[in-house]
């Protein structure tokens, strides 16, 4: 049969393996379910590209080594026991399942292979599979595989999207799937079931987090410690919304100098700057003292100040726990310094959780084989260490470049003792110091003042306390869009046009939709009764006695008079009323054609003698909406503003980069400072030019009232 191409000879009792002339184009064979029990050569068959052999008895792969087109092979079910013959074969499929394999071997070079199942055997490591490279589908159910680890060696395999570890010992390992699917990042489906987006970033969270989570976490974890225990009120650091406890860190990779620089900063600044002591578990380098450069603890110790709540943060390095804690912040802010401190990014990253808002500067070497010199020269490290630090450079570099802003400053150092005179002019530059040398004692004096006043804000969480009605004004000035004098006077001529539009003086664009009704509406009685009662219910006028005598200006309704609180309110909103009451004097008298009759008696009405009394009695009313501009809630003081926020010598400036209010003591802010005062000013002065404004209306508004009385008289 020279054509045969496709051959099913399976579920028969067929012994002889292949036992017949080769036909030239035979392709696919298949041998399942028969009584085979060795392979032999099948050279011969040089078509062959599937073959099927399962449920037989073989227990050695052989004899395919000439099929350079078999691309599917399938021996599953039979006694195989090792891997074998199967070397550079184009397999792209290979099925070994249900054979009596212990170990993964033979299959190296199977460079093609795509999917591999070998279910139901004894393996129990995953060895033997790394060069897989184009492995998609790996089926392992029901062996014996019991570690995660194992998933390491193939880990690399990049086009793996599914595989299968059911009934297998590994599962009951914890976190078994997470941890798996941590190891395996391409896997799509894992044990049957899919591998959804959620799991993979739970896996990474839990496994490599990024260094935010971490920093979360820890900030958490010392926050939570730190509220269970009794609650303690640091005088010199307890977070004030107005003047943070002023803080300097430096960062950067170890043994860069930041150490160093922080020491001599606090040396050569020492009426500003204190040394902030962290804790460590490692034991001191030659040279190191105890509570100098670190308070050297053992782990057992570190561990309990966790517990205790003592730590603001902590971070892992180099096998070593480093930590600072809440008192070696203060015992620096007691003295009325500023805390001078040198951390890792890690530390840097959970510090910015707190509510700390220190100024952070980066020391970062330029040239690494400087650098790696620097590191051998103090004999203390190993090569791995070195690896690492030198590793690290880049990490610094990378969060200066991807997170714009994240350092307040950076400083290149090769050198500590050649990029301290930097380090202190920057220092120097926040400290208000160089520009105002004049001025250092005074900066000083406000640096302890800090101290005083944040341990005097100490319970400001109270709403009674200044202190706290200063951080909603902060809070306040921060949301609302600070105004320049031009956007002020923009206001002010908008505000002018309005009035003026009200008065009548001009046309002004409120004053159109409301004169419409002028024109063609003849108002109806309810209408009148509207305008006259300020009741709302058209089908029943009035009666004159039962209009209140401060409706005595049918212009007003009563809502907006009923109370001097409301009617005070009113006349604060300078636009809100005066629009309003434009409305309802546009609806003039005039236009009311035969309604004036009616108005006209009620009015007079109205002015009856007790009214009149009433009247009389309204005039302090009236007093007091006219001064009421002057203290008005719609004012654009912000309330406490006149309290200015104590400023510390390091300001919170990254935080709040371009707001001349909440960093006024920058060196270039004091052009801002005047900005400030200047906006302040012209405040003032359109607030008490409004006032002044809304006074002659109100004496408009009165006069004409009385005009128009007067006229229906005569
Ligand atoms: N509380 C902390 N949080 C985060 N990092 C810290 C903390 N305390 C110290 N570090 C940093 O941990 C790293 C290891 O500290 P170690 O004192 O062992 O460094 P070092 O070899 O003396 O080098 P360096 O001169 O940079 O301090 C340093 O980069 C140090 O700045």
């Amino acid at each position: 049969m020279p054509s045969l191409v496709i051959l099913d000879a399976s579920h028969n009792e067929i012994s002889a393996f292949f036992g017949f002339q080769p036909p030239k184009n035979l392709k696919e064979v298949n041998f399942s379910n028969n009584r085979m029990s060795k392979m032999k050569n099948l050279s011969a068959f040089s078509s062959l590209s599937n073959l099927q052999l399962d449920h037989n008895s073989f227990s050695e792969i052989s004899g395919l080594e000439q099929c350079g087109l078999l691309y599917q092979l399938s021996l599953a079910h039979n006694r195989i026991s090792r891997i074998s013959g199967l070397d550079n074969l184009p397999l792209s499929h290979l099925c070994l399942r249900g054979n009596r394999l212990e170990k993964i071997e033979g299959l190296e070079n199977l460079r093609s292979l795509q999917s591999l199942d070998l279910s139901l055997n004894r393996i129990r490591s995953l060895a033997g599979l790394q060069n897989l490279s184009l492995l998609g589908s790996l089926n392992l159910e029901k062996n014996l595989i019991s570690e995660i680890q194992e998933c390491k060696h193939i880990h690399d395999l990049c086009l793996l999207r599914d595989m299968n570890l059911l009934q297998n010992p590994v599962q009951e390992q914890k976190d078994y799937r997470l941890s798996v699917i941590f190891l395996l990042q391409h896997l799509t489906t894992l044990d049957q079931q899919e591998v959804t987006a959620e799991e993979k970033v739970s896996s990474v969270n839990k496994y490599d987090p990024p260094m935010d989570v971490v920093a979360a976490t820890n900030h958490m974890t010392h926050l939570v410690y730190q509220l269970m225990q009794p609650q303690v009120l640091y005088d010199s650091t307890f977070p004030s919304a107005d003047c943070p406890y002023p803080m300097l860190v430096l960062t950067g990779p170890q043994g860069c100098g930041k150490r160093e620089l922080a020491h001599r900063l606090c040396q050569d600044l020492h009426e500003y700057f204190g040394y902030g002591i962290c804790h460590t578990t490692r034991g001191p380098y030659f040279g190191e003292e105890n509570g100098i450069d670190y308070h050297f603890v053992s782990e057992e110790d570190f561990e309990n100040m966790v517990l205790m709540g003592k730590f603001i943060q902590t971070m892992q390095y180099g096998g070593h726990r480093f930590g600072l804690t809440r008192d070696a912040v203060e015992e620096v802010a007691k003295e009325g310094l500023a805390c001078c401190l040198h951390m890792e990014l890690e530390g840097v990253l959970s510090l910015k959780n707190s509510y700390f808002e220190p100024r952070y500067i980066l020391i970062i070497p330029t040239s690494v084989e400087k650098y790696i010199s620097n590191l051998n020269d103090r004999d203390l490290y190993t090569q791995a260490q070195i690896d690492r630090a030198v590793s690290r450079i880049q990490l610094y570099a990378n969060t200066c470049r991807q997170r714009p802003g994240f350092f307040d400053n950076v400083i290149p150092s090769d050198d500590w003792k050649e990029s301290y005179p930097a380090l202190k002019k920057v220092v120097t530059g926040y400290l208000f110091a160089e520009e105002r040398d004049d001025q250092t004692s005074s900066t000083f004096s406000g640096l302890k003042h800090l101290s005083l006043s944040a341990g005097q804000t100490g319970t400001s969480l109270d709403p009674s306390d200044p202190a706290y009605r200063n951080y909603l004004a902060k809070i306040q000035a921060e949301l609302s869009l600070q105004k320049n004098p031009n956007e002020l006077a923009s206001i002010r001529r908008r505000e002018q046009l309005v009035r003026e539009a009200v008065l009548g003086k001009s046309p002004g664009v409120f004053s159109q939709p409301a004169k419409r009704p002028n024109i063609s509406v003849q108002p109806s009685a309810p209408l009148q009764s509207l305008i006259t009662s300020g009741q709302s219910h058209p089908d029943s006028p009035p009666q004159a006695e039962e209009i209140p005598p401060q409706t005595a200006d049918p212009r007003i309704p009563v809502s907006q008079k009923s109370s001097g609180v409301e009617e005070h309110r009113a006349c604060s909103a300078v636009t809100a009323a005066t629009s309003a009451r434009g409305i309802v004097k546009a609806l003039d008298i005039a236009a009311m054609g035969s309604a004036l009759d009616t108005l006209k008696e009620k009015l007079e009405n109205s002015k009856s003698p007790g009214a009149a009394d009433a009247e009389r009695e309204q005039k302090p009313e009236t007093g007091q909406e006219q001064r009421a501009p002057v203290t008005s809630p719609s004012s654009r003081r912000r309330p406490g503003s006149e309290t200015k926020p104590i400023l510390p010598p390091i300001p919170t400036g990254r935080k709040t980069p371009a707001r001349p209010r909440s960093c006024p003591s920058r060196p270039s802010s004091t052009t801002a400072e005047e900005a400030e005062a200047e906006a302040e000013e012209v405040e003032v002065e359109v607030e008490v030019e409004v006032a002044e404004e809304e006074e002659e209306v109100e004496k408009d508004d009165e006069a004409d009232v009385e005009e128009e009385s007067a006229r229906e008289e005569t």
